[in-house]
């Protein structure tokens, strides 16, 4: 069997911790008769230096053609205030691909708990899965920017709920089957929308499915207060990117949490939940785990390969619990030796 995966480092970071996922993915393939074919494309900020564009034509074809995209991160001061900006290129690249679907998986991985601000106990029992809901809302309203006026556009359709909803009520009947939706129904009129719509799927649908409904701010309390009260936590595009960041924390290091960005065929955009981490980039101190297990979240989703993601997470579990890891979770490794070290376990 063969797969197609479109390649795309980014900035800063985002080629450090990309390469050390090819690495492995290259490594741990050979003993699963896959043959992964990597081709590699201009994207986010590199590419706006290349050639003005954050996510140029022959990027999208590529990923568009391709069984799965995995991605560094993109992003920069270079760039962040700038009217071209490499963030644009990626929410471009999500809705060109309709992966409406971003799951973020939070654990804490044994060896981490010295570095979780949990206590060990409940650091055990926390198994979350955040399902964010990737293509709508404000990051993809309209926009209205003045020097002394700006406006951004929140919408929310009945239909973008619905099946972002169907996959975190799906994904709750395989773990423990409970989902909390969050949202702000008691101001925004998007949140009961969103509400309403998760309600009445639920009681069609459903109902076997626990759910219950938090309000945000009340959210980013629980989540440090009683995380392993979690099980499937539903949320909209803005919320979801700021509660999964949060959520990163009680794991040890934003380092450390992968996504798959998924639609409604099998292919799947996978990458880190962090950004392109321009404080350290370029002195080999990231930490590649984030993007390990998102190649592992890769091979099982889109390519039928959970064996090899098996693998990959067993040797990333080990290696941590064997003390192994980059300075981020107190470790002695650059995100070269850990991932050396990996490559030889798998
Ligand atoms: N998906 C993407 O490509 C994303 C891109 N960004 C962009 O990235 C740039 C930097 O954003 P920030 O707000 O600084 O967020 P960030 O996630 O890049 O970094 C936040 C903090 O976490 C640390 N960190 C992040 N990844 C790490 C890793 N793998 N290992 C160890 N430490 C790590 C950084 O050193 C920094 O202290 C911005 O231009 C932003 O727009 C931000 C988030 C997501
Ligand atoms: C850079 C943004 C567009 C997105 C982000 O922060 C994320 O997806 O985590
Ligand atoms: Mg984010």
């Amino acid at each position: 069997m063969s797969a197609k995966i479109a390649f795309l480092p980014g900035d800063g970071v985002g080629p450090e911790v990309a390469n050390a996922a090819r690495r492995v993915l290259t490594q741990v393939a050979k003993k699963h008769d896959l043959s992964i074919g990597f081709n590699e494309f201009a994207f986010g900020g590199a590419a706006i230096d290349a050639c003005g564009d954050p996510l140029p034509e022959e990027t999208k074809a590529a990923c568009l053609e391709a069984d799965a995209i995995l991605l560094g991160a993109v992003g920069g001061p270079k760039w962040d205030m700038s009217e071209k900006r490499p963030e644009q290129g990626l929410l471009a690249l999500r809705s060109a691909l309709a992966v409406y679907a971003n799951l973020r998986p939070i654990q804490v991985a044994k060896g981490m708990e010295a570095h979780s601000p949990l206590k060990a106990e409940i650091a055990a029992d926390v198994d979350m899965l955040i399902v964010r809901e990737l293509t709508g809302g404000m990051y993809f309203g309209k926009r209205q920017e003045g020097k002394d006026k700006a406006t951004d556009e929140c919408l929310y359709t009945r239909g973008e709920v619905e099946r972002v909803a169907r996959i975190a009520f799906d994904a709750a009947r395989k773990r423990k089957g409970r989902v909390t939706s969050v949202d702000k129904a008691n101001v925004l009129a998007t949140s009961r929308l969103w509400r309403n719509a998760v309600n009445e799927l639920h009681a069609s649908e459903y109902s076997d499915v626990e759910l219950d409904h938090m309000l945000v701010d009340a959210m980013s309390m629980k989540l440090i207060q009683s995380p392993s009260a979690f099980d499937v936590v539903l949320t909209e595009n803005l919320f979801g990117d700021i509660l999964s960041d949060e959520a990163s924390v009680l794991s040890g290091s934003i380092g450390l949490a992968p996504s798959a960005s998924l639609g409604d065929g099998t292919r799947g955009l996978y990458e880190p939940i962090h950004g392109s981490a321009p404080d350290i980039a370029g002195e080999d101190k990231a930490n590649p785990v984030g993007t390990l297990a998102s190649a592992a979240m890769m091979m099982r989703y889109s390519l039928g390969k959970g064996e090899i993601a098996d693998d990959i997470e067993n040797a990333v579990a080990k290696a941590l619990a064997a003390g192994r890891g980059t300075a981020d979770i107190g470790g002695k490794d650059s995100c070269t030796s850990f991932t050396d070290y990996i490559c030889e376990i798998v």
